[in-house]
Formats: C-alpha cells, structure tokens, sequence
C-alpha cells in the first residue's frame, strides 16, 4: 500500500515538476500523456497483486508476469514449477492471475469433484474478439453453453458415431485415405495433408452431410489457415494479446495475422453454410446445419436465446477444427511412431492379421479382438499429449481446492501432459510402451490417470467419434501397409507448439505389404 501511495503521489506532482522546463501547452500535453501512462503502469501493478488465499507460484516480471516462461513448451515448464510450488499454483499472464492444476489427484479434484465450479471459459479479450465467447468451445458456462452443447451431443448421436451405418461412412472414407497412399506407389510422402482431409471429412459429414474431395483448394485453405490459428493461440504474441487488448492497433504481431485469418474463416464458413442449408425442409433436419436452423426458427420469440446466425458459424467452426485438428494429430504421431518402433509395428500388423481374416476390412467389433492395436493407440494418445494444457477454463463461482481460495471468474489451466507424466500413475513415463496397457496376459486394460479428452462437464464431446475414427483409419492403414522412413531420413519427436502438440512435418514411405 506504501508504494502505490509513493506512486500515486509522484504522479500527481509530475506536471508540476516539468513547468520548470516546457512550454505552457506542450507541457500540459505532456503532463496528461505520463500521467496516463503511470495510471496504467498503477492499474496493471495493482491487477498484479495476488489475491488473498490464492496458491503460490513463481515470482512474476512486473507488467509480463510469467509470460515469458510460458515461450517453449510450457506444459514442461508447469510441471517442474509444481514440483516447487506444489499441484496446484499460480502464475501471472500480465495482470491475468491464474492457477495451473498438475497432475491426477488434483485435476480430478477440481473438474471432476467440483464438476459445476471448474466449467466456465475465461473471459479473455482473444476468445471474445474470437467468438463474443458464444458458440460452443469458448462459450461462457450457462444456457448459451447448454444449448449448443446439447444440440451437438444430440446431432452427433442423430447424423454421427450414435448410428450404425455412420461407422460404414468411415470405413468409406478410409478407403478413400488408403486409396490416396497407394497412389504414391511407396514413395515418400508427408501425410499430413492425406490425414487432414480424411479426419475433416468425417466431422464434415456431420455437419454439412457430406464430404469434400481431397482436391477441394478452398475447404483446404480453410482448414489449413484454421490451423494455424490453433497454433498462433498458443504464442506470445495472443498472450500478449490478453493482457494488453491495445496491442490490437499495432500494425505488427502475430496477432494480427490471427485476426486476419478468423475473419477469412468466418467469411468462408458463412458461405458454405448457406449453401449447404439450401433445399432445407423444416423440421426434417439432413445435418448439423440444418438442425440448428430448426433451432433459430423455434427460438424466434426468444429474446434470451443463443441461437443465433453468428453463433451457427461459430459453432461450426469449433467442431470443425476441434475434431480436425486434434484427431489428425494423433494419427500422424500414430504413424511416426511405427516407423520409428518396427517392432511395435511388427505386433500391430500381427494383431491385425490374426482377426481381419482374407483382407475383410475392420469393423469396431473387431476392437476389443486386438488389444494390441488398442494399447498402442493409447500410449499414442498419453505420450504425445495432443491438447497438453486442455482448453482454458475459469471457475464460475469461489471455489476452496487443498485449502486455497479461487475467486469466482479466474483462469485456469490444466495441465493434462502432467497427468499423462505423473510418476504416482506411470513407471518410466517418458519411455513409449504400449505394453502399459496390457495385463500379463496380452488383455487391455484401462489406466485411470489417462485424460487425452480430460474431465467433468467441459471434457471433450467428440471423444467416442475420435476413437472411432483413430481405430478404424489406423487398422485399415497397418492392415495395408508397412510404414517406414525414407532411406537416411532421421525424424524429429520434438513437437510442433500450438494449443495442440503436433509432430515436425516427416516423410514416410507407405510400402504395400504382400496379401
Ligand atoms: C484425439 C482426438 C481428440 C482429443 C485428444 C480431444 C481433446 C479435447 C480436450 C482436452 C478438450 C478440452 C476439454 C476441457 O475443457 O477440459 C476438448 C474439448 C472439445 N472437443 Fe475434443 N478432442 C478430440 C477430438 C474431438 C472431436 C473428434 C470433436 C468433434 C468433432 C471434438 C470436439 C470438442 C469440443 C466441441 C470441445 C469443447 C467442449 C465444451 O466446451 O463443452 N473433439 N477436446
């Protein structure tokens, strides 16, 4: 209190200091300028300040706080900073206080013991320019949440992984993703486009009811600048971006280029929409789309509800990318990983054989007759750590977690690639072993700290689609064909930062294996 006092009393004698030297007018100007600067430079100090009760953390740079730490792979800087300060502590994101929940106990604790507490999203200045913190993913936690949330849920079970006849559709699609491979005749190639195509079009078929070729340049310049943003969510300069909304008039940054790619994205999604809602017939929905008009239209007298045409392409967005980005990533770690282990290869294709009999092609039955596929799918899922921080929630009232107290409204961060290396769970956690999964009798068995899609009522809503779709285009892949590094080609594990972990672009070599 002292030294804001000290602050605020130099501020206010500062314009009488500079007369001695300045013009009348210039003077005043400049008198106004510093002391609008020092309010600011009070404001952000005082926003700095730890609330009372809150738990512990690393001390923070004034005005950055512990920005900068976060700038190389922060999931591993969160963890060493727990072993200090303890699972649960605290960080300063430039006046944003926030608490880093580490490993198992502690995030069960929290999202799932105090399920309601842990489920909003904060209010950051990037979700709002983003979304309005509308839509689905990023929205605030109340009825516009419920909403979307449910009619989601309910178009995923009425178009998607709840029919039978949809797994069909994804066996369809692998054929068209093993086809595309076959044509490259084993040689090198970069998976990365194959596999986004293919992922994107079963979340496509959800909601616009159909597929996009894998020569569609528009729907893959989307995809890709979309992408990007995931990436560019997770830098510095959004970061930044958070804490100090102003940085928005700078002609420089990558937040710029992260607006500009938003903003193509809406104008694209807005158009496709409106093409895909064409010979629409009221109350006799064809895909996510439609439903949702279904929605606007039933609501109209609504003057509270949240379907809206914005929060349409919002949402739309959201499923989109969150079932693109994150399932894609896994299956290109999946393939990285047995070129880089051909013996685990070598079990996954042994697997296969013993039940996909003459070639037939693999059903989701057929699951729980190769644990070993499973077990390597998993270990997939736990090393690699797709969504390593999960998305950002808030607490949406006071909450008491081992004795600290979180105000109502602060950001937390969870930080799953904790949970996924934590020693009281996993021996040797940073070694890859599927056999983790597997009892002394080759069966699978589930782990409890394992949380790729985390927990509670903001965990993931497309968990059983992607593990449809990992299992199906994964076995129909190895069922075909041995994976391998181009001669000399060394592969880096050292992943590619974004809200998601994505390996470095790789060459492989996909060779036809004999019938
Ligand atoms: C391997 C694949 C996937 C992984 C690892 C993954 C992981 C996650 C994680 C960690 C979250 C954050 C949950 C939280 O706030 O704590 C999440 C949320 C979400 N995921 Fe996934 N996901 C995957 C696939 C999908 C798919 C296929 C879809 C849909 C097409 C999807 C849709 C969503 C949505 C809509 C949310 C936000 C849920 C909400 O806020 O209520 N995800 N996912």
């Amino acid at each position: 209190m002292q030294k804001c006092y000290f602050i605020m009393i130099s501020i206010f004698r500062l314009p009488s200091l500079l007369t001695v030297s300045c013009g009348q007018s210039v003077l005043g100007l400049c008198s106004l300028v510093v002391t609008l600067l020092l309010l600011l430079v009070v404001r952000q100090l005082l926003k700095q300040r730890r609330p009372r009760g809150f738990p512990p953390g690393p001390t923070p740079f004034p005005m950055i706080g512990n920005i900068l730490s976060l700038a190389s792979e922060p999931h591993v800087f969160m963890k060493k900073q727990s072993e200090i300060y303890g699972q649960i502590f605290s960080l300063d994101l430039g006046g944003i206080s926030t608490v880093v929940l580490n490993g198992y106990d502690a995030i069960k604790e929290c999202l799932s013991h105090q399920g309601e507490v842990f489920a909003d999203r904060p209010s950051l200045p990037l979700f709002q320019k983003m979304t309005k913190m509308g839509g689905l993913l990023n929205s605030k936690y109340g009825r516009g949440w419920i909403e979307h949330r449910k009619l989601a849920v309910n178009s995923f079970r009425y178009f998607g992984s709840g029919q039978k006849t949809f797994e069909k559709k994804i066996s369809e699609e692998c054929m068209f993703f093993v086809d595309a491979i076959d044509k490259q005749k084993g040689r090198p190639l970069n998976p990365k486009h194959l596999v986004t195509n293919a992922v994107s079009n079963i979340t496509n078929l959800i909601i616009f009811g159909e597929r996009f070729t894998y020569d569609d340049r528009d729907f893959q310049h989307m995809i890709e600048i979309f992408s990007e943003n995931v990436e560019l969510a997770a830098s510095g300069w959004a970061f930044l971006y958070n804490a100090f909304p102003w940085i928005e008039y700078l002609p420089f940054g990558k937040h710029q280029k992260l607006f500009q790619n938003a903003a193509e994205v809406y104008t694209f999604l807005l158009g496709i929409t409106e093409r895909f809602a064409h010979g629409r017939v009221r109350q006799s929905p064809r895909h996510y789309i439609d439903a949702y008009l279904d929605e606007i239209e039933q609501s109209a007298n609504d003057k509270s509800t949240s379907y809206t045409k914005e929060n349409l392409i919002y949402s739309v967005g959201e499923l989109i990318i969150a079932g693109t980005e994150t399932t894609t990533n896994a299956l290109r770690w999946a393939m990285l990983y047995m070129a880089l282990y051909p013996s685990i290869q070598e079990r996954v294709h042994k697997d296969i054989d013993s039940v996909l009999l003459n070639g037939r092609t693999p059903t989701l039955d057929d699951k729980q007759r190769m644990p070993f596929v499973d077990a390597v799918l998993h270990e997939v899922l736990r090393f690699c750590n797709i969504v390593p921080l999960g998305i950002f929630r808030a607490t949406s009232q006071d909450a008491l977690v081992s004795g600290y107290t979180i105000p109502k409204g602060t950001m937390v961060i969870t930080n799953l690639y904790s949970v996924h290396f934590d020693e009281k769970y996993w021996g040797d956690p940073g070694i890859f072993s599927p056999e983790r999964f597997l009892d002394s009798n080759g069966n699978f068995i589930r782990r409890e700290a394992f949380l790729p899609f985390s927990l509670g009522r903001r965990q993931c809503l497309g968990e059983q689609l992607a593990r449809m779709e990992m299992f199906l285009f994964f076995t129909t892949l190895l069922q075909r064909f041995h994976l391998q590094f181009p001669q000399g080609f060394v592969p880096s594990l050292t992943p590619k930062l974004g809200m998601t972990l994505q390996p470095l672009p790789y060459s492989i070599c996909a060779v036809r294996r004999q019938p």
